[in-house]
């Protein structure tokens, strides 16, 4: 029996990350090539006009998947009965500033939107918050959406996951799909720490340590680790430009393997907020490892090494 739709919300669905996710929802990436979706597309009204365009190019993309599409300015309107919130809209950093800077602009926002959220989404809506500073964004959403439950808000450091993930496969030179089992401890900032630890690759002769296949702890315990830090000043200095289509991609998995589950022996790094695991405060948003079964995450105990991620 065909599936009834899931709706959708992207907020800044006009910017750069809005225009790289929205094709990937309506394809499937997100919740599976047998999910139809409804997208519920908000953005402010400057950018009117433009989010038209995107909602006709949608049209004009013909995705079977893709059951409606909401295009307001009004956030109410947005939020009407969503299913799945990914929290894009705000501003993104530029060269030479730390993603802390754009709190004053962001977090404003983050008030206003969550109690649209409360007042309009399913009440089992899930959360995702991209923009930055994305642990702060979540935290303040959870402040001011009380009756959304606590473990339904979350924010993205699969982004940072990924990028774990693609420097070991470039340094071994392995798939990318072979390595797994990283950790991203922490805030999505440069005070993250991005852990190899209990990461594994799939070879030949069955699964071995990261550790022991790069043989060298020295650009593991350094360079590694001020890659993966410093990857989204990186992107920037590149392409004038935040991270987009790796930031869409991964705001793909991270909702994926959310509501879909994670592969058995596999975990993966999301923000969540603390229930006081690895001495971490309680009630902060905090990037754990987490495995995922019927639509909830738990985070995946007893892989702390004392001293690792202070
Ligand atoms: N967590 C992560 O891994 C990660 C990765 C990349 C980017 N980001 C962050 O995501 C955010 C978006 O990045 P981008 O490159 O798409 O930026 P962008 O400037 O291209 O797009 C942001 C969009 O948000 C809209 N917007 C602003 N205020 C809004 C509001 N109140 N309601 C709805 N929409 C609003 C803007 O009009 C714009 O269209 C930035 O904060 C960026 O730093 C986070
Ligand atoms: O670094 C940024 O400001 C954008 C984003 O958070 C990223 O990690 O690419």
């Amino acid at each position: 029996m065909a599936k009834d739709p899931v709706r959708v919300l992207v907020t800044g669905a006009a910017g750069q990350i809005g225009y790289a996710i929205v094709p990937m929802i309506a394809r499937g990436a997100m919740l599976g090539p047998d999910q139809p979706v409804i997208l519920h597309m908000l953005d402010i009204e400057p950018a009117a006009e433009s989010l038209n365009g995107v909602k006709m190019e949608l049209i004009d993309a013909a995705f079977p998947l893709l059951r409606g599409v909401v295009a307001t300015t009004d956030v109410h309107e947005a939020c009407k009965g969503v299913n799945i919130a990914v929290m894009v809209g705000g501003f993104p950093r530029k060269e030479g500033m730390e993603r802390k800077d754009v709190m004053s602009k962001n977090v404003s926002i983050y008030k206003a939107q969550a109690s649209a959220l409360e007042k309009n989404a399913a009440a089992d809506v899930k959360v995702l918050v991209v923009a930055n500073p994305a642990n702060t964004n979540a935290l303040i959403l959870k402040e001011f959406a009380p009756s959304i439950p606590e473990k339904n808000i979350t924010c993205l450091t699969r982004l940072d996951h990924n990028r774990a993930l693609g420097q070991i496969s470039e340094k071994l030179n392995v798939h990318v799909g072979d390595v797994k089992n990283v950790i991203i401890w922490g805030n999505h900032s440069s005070t993250q720490y991005p852990d190899v630890n209990h990461a594994t690759v799939t070879t030949s002769g069955g699964e071995k340590p990261v550790r022991e296949l790069v043989a060298n702890d020295q650009w593991l315990n350094t360079e590694f680790i001020t890659t993966v830090q410093q990857r989204g000043a990186a992107i920037i200095k590149a392409r004038k430009l935040s991270s987009a289509l790796s930031a869409a991609s991964s705001a793909c998995d991270h909702i994926r393997d959310w509501v879909l589950g994670t592969p058995k022996g596999s975990w993966v790094s999301m923000g969540v907020y603390s229930d006081g695991s690895y001495g971490i405060q309680p009630g902060l948003v905090y990037s754990f490892p987490v495995t995922c079964e019927k639509g909830q995450w738990s985070i995946v105990q007893g892989k702390f090494e004392l001293g690792a991620h202070c």
